[in-house]
C-alpha cells in the first residue's frame, strides 16, 4: 500500500499531462464495505475532490449494504442476498430507502461539501432520476440459469441525463443514492452496481470505477496469488458462467460487462481500503486494481 507522500509524488509526476483529464466523466461507485473509517471516507471525498479541481467530471452513486443489513437486524429482519442481491420485501424496500437516502447520501454530501466541493445528493427520485421496474435473480446452478423472485428489487429502465448534465455543467457533483422508482411510484431497491454502470453508459463515461473491499477480482477467490490486474469481457463472462466470480463480486462484473458494452472506455474495481485508491488508478499508468476491458 502507498502512503500519502507517495501519492503525493504520483500526483505530481503526473502534472504534466493534466489537460488530458480535463472534461473527462468519471463514475464512481462507493460500496459500503469500503466505508469503512473516517480517515479513509476523508481520504476518498479528497481523491473526489482533486477530480472535480483538475477539471474532470465526476459522479459519485454509492452503495450501503451493510447499514442496510444492520439496521434490518435492529428491526428483528433477517437479511438473504442471492446472485448479490437483497431479498427486498416492502418493509426492507423503506428501510433500504430510509437509509441509503436519508443517512448516507446525506452523510457524503456533506462530507465532500465540507472538503470544499459542490455536491447535490439525489435519489431516484428526484427528478425522476431513475425509472426502475422489477427484476428478476439470474440463479446459475449446474451450468442452468433460473429467474428468482426477490421483491421490490429493481432493475434500471432509463436515467435521466438531463439533470445529470444540469448539474455537472453547473459545477455541481451529483451523488446518487440507488433507489428507482416505478411507474406508479413505488420504490425499488437497486443494487449500487448497476446504477452506477447505467450512469456510465447514459453518460458516455470514459471511465466507471468501483470501490470496494477487496484488491479487485481473483481467479479463484480462496487463494490470494490468484489475483487478475486485467480481464477481457469474454473472459469476465465465462469467470460469472463458472462460478469463480461470486457474491457481491457478481453485480460488479456484470456491471463493467455492460458498461463497456455501452460504450464506457475503461471499468476498474478496486481497493476502497487503500488510501487515494481513485488517484491511484486514474493518474499512474500501471492503476491499481482489476480493469475489465473489451
Ligand atoms: N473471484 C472473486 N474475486 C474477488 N472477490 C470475490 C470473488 N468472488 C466473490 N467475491 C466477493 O465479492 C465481495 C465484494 O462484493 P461486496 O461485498 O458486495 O462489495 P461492496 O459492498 O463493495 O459492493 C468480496 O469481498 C468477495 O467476498
Ligand atoms: C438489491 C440490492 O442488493 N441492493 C443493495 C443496495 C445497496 C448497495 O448496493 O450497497 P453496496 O454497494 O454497499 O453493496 C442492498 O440492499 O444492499
Amino acid at each position: 500500500m502507498k502512503n500519502s507522500l507517495e501519492t503525493a509524488a504520483v500526483l505530481i509526476e503526473t502534472l504534466p499531462y493534466m489537460q488530458d483529464f480535463y472534461g473527462k466523466t468519471v463514475v464512481i461507485k462507493y460500496g459500503g464495505n469500503a466505508m469503512i473509517n473516517s480517515e479513509l471516507k476523508n481520504s476518498v471525498i479528497q481523491d473526489i475532490t482533486l477530480l472535480k479541481y483538475v477539471g474532470m467530471r465526476p459522479i459519485v452513486v454509492h452503495g450501503g449494504g451493510p447499514e442496510i443489513t444492520s439496521v434490518l437486524n435492529k428491526f428483528g429482519k433477517k437479511t438473504e442476498f442471492i446472485s448479490g442481491l437483497r431479498v427486498t420485501d416492502e418493509e426492507t424496500v423503506s428501510i433500504a430507502e430510509m437509509v441509503l437516502v436519508g443517512k448516507i447520501n446525506t452523510e457524503i454530501v456533506n462530507l465532500l461539501n465540507r472538503h470544499g466541493s459542490k455536491a447535490v445528493g439525489l435519489s431516484g427520485k428526484d427528478a425522476n432520476l431513475i425509472l426502475a421496474k422489477k427484476h428478476f435473480a439470474e440463479v446459475h446452478e449446474n451450468g442452468r440459469v433460473s429467474m428468482v423472485d426477490i421483491g421490490f428489487v429493481g432493475e434500471v429502465e432509463s436515467i435521466n441525463t438531463n439533470i445529470l448534465n444540469t448539474l455537472i455543467d453547473s459545477g455541481y457533483i451529483p451523488v446518487i443514492a440507488p433507489i428507482g422508482v416505478g411507474k406508479n411510484g413505488e420504490s425499488y431497491n437497486i443494487n449500487a452496481d448497476y446504477v452506477a454502470g447505467e450512469v456510465a453508459g447514459a453518460l458516455g463515461a470514459e471511465k466507471l470505477i468501483m470501490l470496494t473491499d477487496v484488491e479487485g477480482i481473483y481467479r479463484d477467490y480462496q487463494d490470494k496469488t490468484s489475483f487478475i490486474s486485467s480481464l477481457s469481457l469474454e473472459e469476465a463472462q465465462q469467470m460469472i458462467a463458472q462460478g469463480s466470480i461470486g457474491g457481491g463480486m457478481i453485480p460488479k462484473v456484470e456491471t463493467c460487462i455492460k458498461a463497456l458494452q455501452g460504450g464506457t472506455g475503461k471499468t476498474h474495481i478496486i481497493d476502497g481500503r487503500q488510501p487515494h485508491s481513485i488517484l491511484l488508478e486514474i493518474f499512474t499508468s500501471q492503476g491499481i486494481g482489476t480493469q475489465v476491458v473489451k
